[in-house]
């Protein structure tokens, strides 16, 4: 069946040249629309498959408004756009495009970008019912263990935080009786760590008494419907005290109510608590709604009866740590931290990892990519097979493809032996594509067909050979710049960028330097066989204050020179004093002896010496070799590549070597 294509466009010649494109590659057009307003009509009457959508239109409303219509019924869409700066895309991102075309359009360019957003669509939608069948089964499951309520909501905030985030979930029965106190809740701690809160721990932390609690239950009233109330806004009409004064006391700014029926004219109300305000929107109520049943049953099913005792909530559960620390857990083992911005990143990640859908991960340089690539494998069912790591930006140009896909004997010189590549050795596992906006444009496009057709073909050999890999890419580089540079291409973006994940720099989840600092210090004491005897007040300090250019990476650095140089009776000194500049790109290190200078100066002198051979293929002398292009002697440029260790033949084209 032909899909429906609408075309919301104001510009009457743009909106006629893509309808021919389309029309002649087979699309169906539903419509063109000139205005937000044709474009609803248009969506509402003839329901399209897809919608190109230009963001700038006429009236009051933009694409961008429509966009958010369009992803509230599930109907994919590209941007189209004569402008494409960042807060163009920083915007349009916000909607979750399908795609994102500037004008003028290139025929080839349109029909990828459909196709991709095509399968995107399709697979997202696969894989959400897939999920949400999963996510049925296991609330089903928890019912099934006939376990009191502060076990079962345990539970229940182990599957459920992959889809609803939270920093406290509570449940509790309604209508109350104000003397008993049924309310039971879990701030979220960790990745999967949890702390009880009932009526004993509410009292501590807001220093109020059981009288003082009772009269505001008695003063509040309950939530009939379900809803989401951010702190501070007074839309909300229900008089929720106790709700209020639980987001005082824990410091959240925005709540969802779910209640549910047990019978009796009694309801359990669910509520998800988080430090953000307008965490919540109408998507998870719409989720929740699909799993009422499920959670009707859990709340009917789970021992109610006992839990108007407070004593009975009171009795520690021993299992629950134990329960904590599930097989889950062992793959994010070191992955130190509990900041809400690295725990989201880690919900995604194991939300993600039992498919073998594609995942891009993003973030500076020493934010943990490699850490969070490994703990996707682990948490796969490939995890008994192979893991292979791949630094795009480490293997010269003209190996890379031999890397990658194997070689014949005798592809090219020096190759004596037939060779398996990575993608051959990762299969039935995963390969991680490091750096991988240092991927030469020649492989870029030979990567997007062993992406698309999962097979390989050996450098200087004819045959494919069917590999089955899941792939996990990183980049310090922000992708969408490199396209707009045309250093990258979009569709092999498009096939990488299925499932993005990104990792928070160091300076951003600060309350995570002080946990990582002592791993690393104890990491390194042991290592190296010296006593511990903590970390000085004043070093502590002045982690806390670094802006961390090197994230993770740099932090783990300077603890390792601490306990080097530390004698083994004191507390860890910080032994070198930290860069004053304002945050540079990821990766650059503070710089203070002589020595380092020297060292970032080879370095560059380095990249800008193998840029130009990159260029000119390994080709130093005569017009259009290197040195002419640097503008230096044949010998001096000979002299400093063997200084630096540079070698002419890694940048010949291996096709040359034939
Ligand atoms: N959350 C964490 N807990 C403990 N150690 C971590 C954590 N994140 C990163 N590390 C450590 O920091 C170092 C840098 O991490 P990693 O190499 O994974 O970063 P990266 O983002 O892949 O960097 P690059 O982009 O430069 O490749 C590693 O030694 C890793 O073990």
């Amino acid at each position: 069946m032909t899909k429906k294509i609408l075309i919301v466009e104001d510009e009457f010649i743009v909106a006629n040249n893509l309808q021919m494109i389309l029309e002649e590659a087979g699309y169906t057009i539903n419509g063109i629309a000139a205005s937000a307003r044709e474009a609803q009509e248009h969506i509402q009457q003839c329901k399209p498959d897809l919608v190109l959508l230009d963001i700038r239109l006429k009236g009051k409303l933009s694409g961008i408004d429509i966009a958010r219509k369009l992803r509230a019924g599930h109907i994919p869409f590209i941007y189209l756009s004569a402008y494409a700066n960042q807060d163009i895309l920083e915007e349009a991102k916000t909607t979750e495009p399908y795609g994102f075309l500037v004008k003028p359009v290139r025929e080839k360019d349109l029909l990828v970008a459909l196709e991709i957003a095509w399968y995107l669509h399709q697979h997202s939608l696969e894989s959400k019912l897939r999920r949400e069948e999963q996510l049925q089964k296991s609330i089903t499951d928890i019912g099934n263990e006939a376990l009191d309520a502060r076990q079962s909501l345990l539970k229940l905030a182990e599957v459920m935080r992959c889809y609803i985030p939270f920093d406290f979930i509570a449940c509790g029965i309604r209508p109350l009786d104000a003397k008993k106190f049924t309310d039971t809740g879990y701030l979220r701690t960790g990745f999967d760590e949890y702390q009880f809160i009932g009526e004993k721990e509410l009292e501590t932390i807001s220093g109020l008494n059981q009288s003082a609690f009772s009269g505001i239950i008695e003063r509040s009233d309950s939530d009939n419907n379900a809803g989401i109330y951010n702190h501070g806004i007074t839309e909300n009409t229900t008089n929720n005290l106790l709700q209020r004064k639980l987001m005082d006391c824990l410091r959240m700014e925005s709540y969802l109510v779910f209640p549910v029926a047990i019978g009796y004219g009694l309801s359990v109300h669910y509520f998800f608590y988080s430090r953000h305000a307008n965490s919540y929107s109408k998507d998870h109520i719409a989720l929740l709604n699909r799993l009422k049943i499920c959670l009707e049953e859990l709340a009917n099913k789970t021992i109610y009866a006992e839990t108007s005792s407070i004593e009975h909530l009171r009795q520690p559960l021993p299992a629950e740590k134990k329960q904590d620390k599930a097989a889950g857990n062992q793959a994010f083992k070191g992955i130190i931290g509990n900041h809400h911005l690295l725990l989201s990143a880690l919900d995604l990640v194991a939300q993600v990892a039992p498919y073998n859908t594609s995942v891009l991960i993003l973030g500076e340089s020493g934010t943990g990519k490699e850490g969070v690539a490994q703990a996707i494998h682990m948490l796969s069912p490939r995890k008994n097979g192979p893991f292979i790591k791949v630094n795009c930006a480490a293997i010269p140009a003209t190996l890379i493809e031999s890397e990658l896909f194997g070689h014949e004997k005798g592809a090219f010189t020096g190759a004596a032996e037939k060779r398996k590549g990575k993608f051959e050795l990762a299969d039935g596992g995963t390969i991680f594509l490091d750096e991988i906006g240092e991927l030469p444009p020649g492989m870029q496009v030979k990567l997007l067909r062993v992406l698309q057709e999962r097979e390989i073909e050996y450098v200087g050999g004819s045959k494919t050979v069917k590999v089955n890999v899941r792939v996990v890419a990183a980049t310090n580089r922000n992708l969408e710049k490199e396209i707009a540079a045309q250093n990258f291409r979009l569709d092999l973006y498009y096939r990488l960028n299925v499932f993005p994940l990104t990792l928070p720099p160091l300076r951003e989840r600060e309350t995570d330097i002080e946990a990582l600092a002592l791993f690393f210090a104890h990491r390194f004491c042991e290592a190296l066989n010296k006593p511990f005897n903590g970390i000085a007040d004043p070093m502590m300090k002045k982690l806390y204050g670094y802006h961390w250019p090197g994230n993770i990476r740099e932090l783990e650095n300077i603890i390792e020179q601490s306990v080097v140089l530390n004698d083994g009776r004191s507390q860890l000194q910080l032994m070198r004093s930290f860069s004053t500049v304002t945050p540079e790109p990821a990766g650059k290190t503070a710089v203070n002896t002589f020595e380092e200078v020297k060292h970032i100066q080879q370095q560059t002198e380095r990249e800008y010496i193998t840029a130009f051979l990159k260029k000119t293929k390994g080709r130093i002398r005569g017009a259009g070799g290197a040195a002419e292009l640097l503008n230096i002697k044949p010998s001096t440029l000979e002299s400093k590549m063997t200084k630096l260790n540079i070698k002419r033949q890694d940048f010949i084209d291996s096709s040359e070597n034939l």
